[in-house]
């Protein structure tokens, strides 16, 4: 019951997709404040109760967290015709669960919306966060076919748009586009914060480095569990991009103008058609 299970939460029940949530949450704070807030109808004071009164059941706990909850959760179904998750890297889940339970795993869709923010906890849920969003599901051949169905309903009911991708190359894109940026934001505000220099570094620092770094603002357990959950995938990406990087150094060492005005003017071009393709995308939304 954090930013991502809240917002769920939110947003099913705005849509009539849900018209009862239940929570649970090893934090029982997380779920006074969710009952407070209204994102919840009900706490369950564990795995086994929450599953025996849930058509659906969503877990949405950081990365390593998983893969002992959703065996759980299979272990016990209760009354659940799919399981579903949000975690952010999904192969070694996937595969972990599959081994372990191969049987049941065939409710389990595993999921993930690419739709977040650096707030986490409860109380920055917002129903409106899958809004005009992908999300990312990774069945297989054994795969329950009701299942899947019910939980791409859930998505859509949700504001989302639902794509289905292989769970390998779900790991290697997100390393590149999501988990790449962070460890990037996270290694420059920590080296800059180990400056000598680092009272006017932050006292003179406006919308560029804000702009690139609001995400290291994000929670550092998720970030440790998604660095070493997709570690093959993200080395890879962090190999590619020291290259590309000391490629660049050594134009700026070498006062090689052209080569930085041309790396410049190619990643403004990819840039600037990143940005059309998100401003149609919320056109096409409206
Ligand atoms: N925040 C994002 O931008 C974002 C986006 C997409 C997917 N995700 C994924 O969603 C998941 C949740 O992220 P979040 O941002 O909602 O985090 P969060 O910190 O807001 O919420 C996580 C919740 O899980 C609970 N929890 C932690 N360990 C637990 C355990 N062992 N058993 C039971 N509850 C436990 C915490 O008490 C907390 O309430 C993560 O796997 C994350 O990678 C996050
Ligand atoms: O917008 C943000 O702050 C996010 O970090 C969201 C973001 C992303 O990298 O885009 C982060 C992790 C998730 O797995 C999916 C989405």
């Amino acid at each position: 019951m954090g930013l991502i299970g809240g917002s769920l939460a939110l947003a099913l029940k705005k849509a009539g997709f849900a018209a009862t949530v239940t929570a649970w949450d090893r934090d029982p704070e997380a779920l006074e404040k969710a009952l407070e807030r209204g994102v919840i109808d009900g706490a369950a004071d564990s795995v086994r109760s929450l599953m025996d009164a849930a058509d659906v059941a969503v877990l949405a706990t950081p990365t390593l967290a998983c893969e002992a909850l959703i065996l759980e959760m299979l272990q016990n179904p209760g009354s659940a015709r799919c399981v579903t998750d949000v975690a952010s890297v999904k192969g070694d889940l996937y595969r972990a669960v599959v081994a372990a339970a191969p049987e049941g795993a065939a409710i389990y869709v595993p999921g993930h919306p690419i739709a977040g923010s650096e707030r986490s906890g409860v109380a920055a849920a917002d129903a409106a966060l899958f809004e005009r969003h992908r999300v990312i599901l990774t069945p297989d051949a054994n795969t329950d076919s009701r299942a899947l169905e019910l939980v791409q309903k859930l998505w859509v009911a949700a504001g989302a748009t639902v794509q289905s991708m292989d769970v390998e190359e779900h790991d290697s894109v997100l390393a590149a586009t999501s988990h790449l940026p962070h460890v990037l934001a996270y290694a420059l505000v920590d080296a800059l914060a180990q400056s000598p220099i680092r009272d006017d570094i932050f006292r003179f620092a406006a919308g560029g480095f804000r702009d690139f770094t609001r995400i290291a603002s994000s929670d550092p357990v998720m970030w440790r569990d998604i660095s070493m959950a997709n570690r093959d995938a993200l080395l890879g990406a962090l190999d590619d991009f020291c290259e590309h990087l000391s490629t660049l150094r050594n134009a700026i060492a070498a006062g090689d103008g052209r080569a930085l005005e041309n790396t410049f003017r190619s990643a403004k071009t990819a840039r600037d058609e990143f940005a059309r393709d998100l401003a149609a995308r919320d056109r096409v939304a409206d």
